[in-house]
């Protein structure tokens, strides 16, 4: 309302007038404060590529700590929303679009980054690796990294990782989004693998089968998964439906787990 009815004044009288105005109305056009403060925004990317859990993580070729490693990250522009900006930054270096992208925390410790002033909003993504642009990720000199084997990275990234990393397992424990990290068929066994890469832990093969399969949230495709040495695994893909129900209601989905 207020924007519509600035917008409409502002077509008809000139600056002045309207500083006039907006002072007799009391309509406030902007704020005093004369602070310099920016927005940033990084994302931490997980990917699982069958073997291991791994981040998208980029070898700077620019300014500033050019030649270090670092996440992917960007400006908030003036006229874009935190979670658009978000899904910006991951679409360009990802190509990927309707991936998990959640909200993790704000970095605002006053010497976080020693350019400027900068407040960082933080997300986490969880991708399927085989859907990724590989060209986008080429152009940015980003590689995927196994956790075990992450290097440094600049200015407080390090701790936005492992806050993402504690935030990953307990969501994982409460809600099925272990399965975003899956290709669009898998089998039971790679599933399981999944979760015991986000726990670091070996997990028992019948108890967990036994744990998906009761959630009903496979459904089978009577296909074989014939990359396998055995080739007797079963393929089934993901109950969109009921993976909906299990990321809104409140279910422990290995309660077991959070406690790793
Ligand atoms: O865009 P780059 O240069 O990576 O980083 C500049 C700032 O934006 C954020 O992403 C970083 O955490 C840093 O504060």
């Amino acid at each position: 309302m207020f924007i519509a009815v600035k917008g409409l004044l502002t077509l008809f009288l000139q600056e002045r007038q309207y500083h006039v105005l907006s002072t007799c109305y009391n309509l406030m056009i902007h704020y005093t404060h004369p602070n310099r403060i920016l927005v940033a925004l990084d994302c931490i990317i997980f990917g699982y590529d069958g073997e291991e859990l791994k981040l998208l993580l980029i070898k700077r070729n620019f300014d500033p700590e050019q030649g270090k490693w670092s996440l992917m990250g960007g400006f908030l522009k003036e006229e874009e929303d935190l979670e658009a900006a978000a899904q910006r930054i991951l679409y360009d270096l990802t190509g990927l679009t309707n991936t998990y992208l959640e909200q993790l925390q704000t970095f605002g410790a006053v010497n976080r980054d020693p350019v400027e002033r900068t407040i960082s909003v933080v997300y986490y993504a969880l991708v399927n690796i085989q859907d990724q642009d590989v060209n986008a990720i080429r152009t940015h000199n980003a590689y995927w990294i196994g956790l075990n084997e992450k290097p440094a990275l600049i200015f407080d990234h390090n701790a936005m990782v492992e806050q993402a990393l504690n935030r990953l397992r307990y969501k994982a424990a409460l809600h099925a989004i272990g399965f975003e990290l899956m290709p669009e068929k898998f089998t039971i066994p790679q599933l399981q693998r999944v979760y015991e890469a986000i726990y670091t832990k070996q997990l028992d093969r019948r108890n967990f089968s036994r744990k998906i399969l009761s959630t009903d949230l496979l459904i089978g495709t009577g296909e074989k998964d014939t990359t396998s040495v055995t080739k007797k695994g079963q393929l089934y893909r993901l109950n969109a439906e009921k993976y909906q129900q299990y990321l809104t209601d409140y279910v422990s989905f290995f309660p077991e787990l959070t406690l790793a």
